[in-house]
């Protein structure tokens, strides 16, 4: 069996042509501009070209970007009377700040200070403790994107036994908040796991978000699992080359799977996509206009 492949650029662009939409209406009937405005502290690398193409997407789908790129020692009360600017500016509806944030800031508190109105990327403690009370909230950008494109494939996700490894806040947590409002049969695992393979193979969905290399190997797998890999590592290939790979090693379980994300142009594009759609969504709640349907969970 060779695995479908979950086109995670295609299902992006469908995405952001429905935001893009959104956003010329928005414009034409209330005069309203969608605003994004995207801090980074510090100078990573990898951070920077996120945050380079976040911006370049939110122009192309007519939305104002603001970038604010602060040095890696700016001090706590300096990145806190930002946020603070931020969240009192009308024409900024999206407040995102880059993590991982340098050693010194706490990125809780950080987080919390943002309006959670404004928090497009769901991390403040109040929107996620909405999602996980089943009450709307803004959802986080990678797990809504894994959801979206998980409903596309499979359809009707009800009784679904879906394996989500990995527990962080940003990722493992809210996917199995969403799955579980799917009514799916949610089991997380984590690094303490034990026979994770055993867990894995009663699996119709595995979401894997350990943040490890070809962690999750293709003969864990169910036959005509659907695999989500939310993994983006960069591994030297030793001829000064690097490489990315997901945390799935793909290319044993595309044999295995029903369906699978690749890395590049799986989860990524998507996570992109879902957050100009949570900009669009803020600007609406905003003024009080009725929410896009298509871009609503
Ligand atoms: N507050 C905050 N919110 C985030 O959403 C957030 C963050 N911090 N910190 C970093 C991670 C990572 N992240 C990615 C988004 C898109 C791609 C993406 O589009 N990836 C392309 C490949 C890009 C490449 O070549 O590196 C793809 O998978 O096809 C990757 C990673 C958002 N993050
Ligand atoms: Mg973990």
């Amino acid at each position: 069996m060779t695995a479908r492949i979950i086109d995670g650029k295609a299902f992006a662009a469908v995405l952001l042509e429905n935001v893009a939409e959104h956003v010329t209406q928005l414009k034409q009937a209330h005069g309203l501009i969608p605003g994004l405005a995207v801090v980074l502290v510090g100078e990573d690398p990898a951070s920077e070209i996120y945050v380079r193409s976040k911006a370049k997407k939110t122009v192309e789908v007519g939305m104002h970007s603001y970038e604010y790129k602060l040095p890696a020692d700016t001090v706590e009360a300096e990145l806190l009377a930002l946020i603070e600017q931020l969240n009192l500016d009308p024409s900024v509806h999206g407040i995102l700040v880059q993590l991982p944030l340098p050693e010194h800031l706490d990125e809780a508190l950080v987080t919390n200070a943002i309006d959670p109105s404004r928090d497009v990327d769901g991390f403040h403690v109040s929107n996620a403790g909405l999602l996980a009370t089943g009450q709307p909230a803004m959802v986080p950008c990678t797990p809504l994107g894994c959801l979206m494109m998980l409903r596309g494939y499979c359809g009707n996700l009800a009784g679904l036994h879906a394996v989500v490894i990995g527990r962080s806040n940003i990722v493992g947590k809210p996917m199995a908040q969403l799955l579980l409002k799917e009514n799916c049969t949610v089991t997380v695992a984590h690094s303490h796991t034990r026979n994770l393979p055993d867990i894995v193979v009663a699996a119709d969905i595995v979401v894997a978000a350990v943040g490890r290399p070809l962690f999750v190997k293709g003969q864990w797998l169910k036959t005509g699992a659907t695999v989500i890999d939310v993994g983006i590592n960069r591994i030297d290939q030793g001829d000064g080359t690097m490489r990315l790979v997901g945390d799935v090693d793909y290319g044993a379980a595309k044999d295995i799977a029903g369906a699978i994300t690749p890395v590049p142009g799986g989860v990524g594009p998507m996570t992109i996509a879902c957050l100009l759609a949570n900009t669009v969504t803020a600007c609406c709640r905003a003024h009080s206009l009725p929410e896009p349907a298509r871009l609503k969970v």
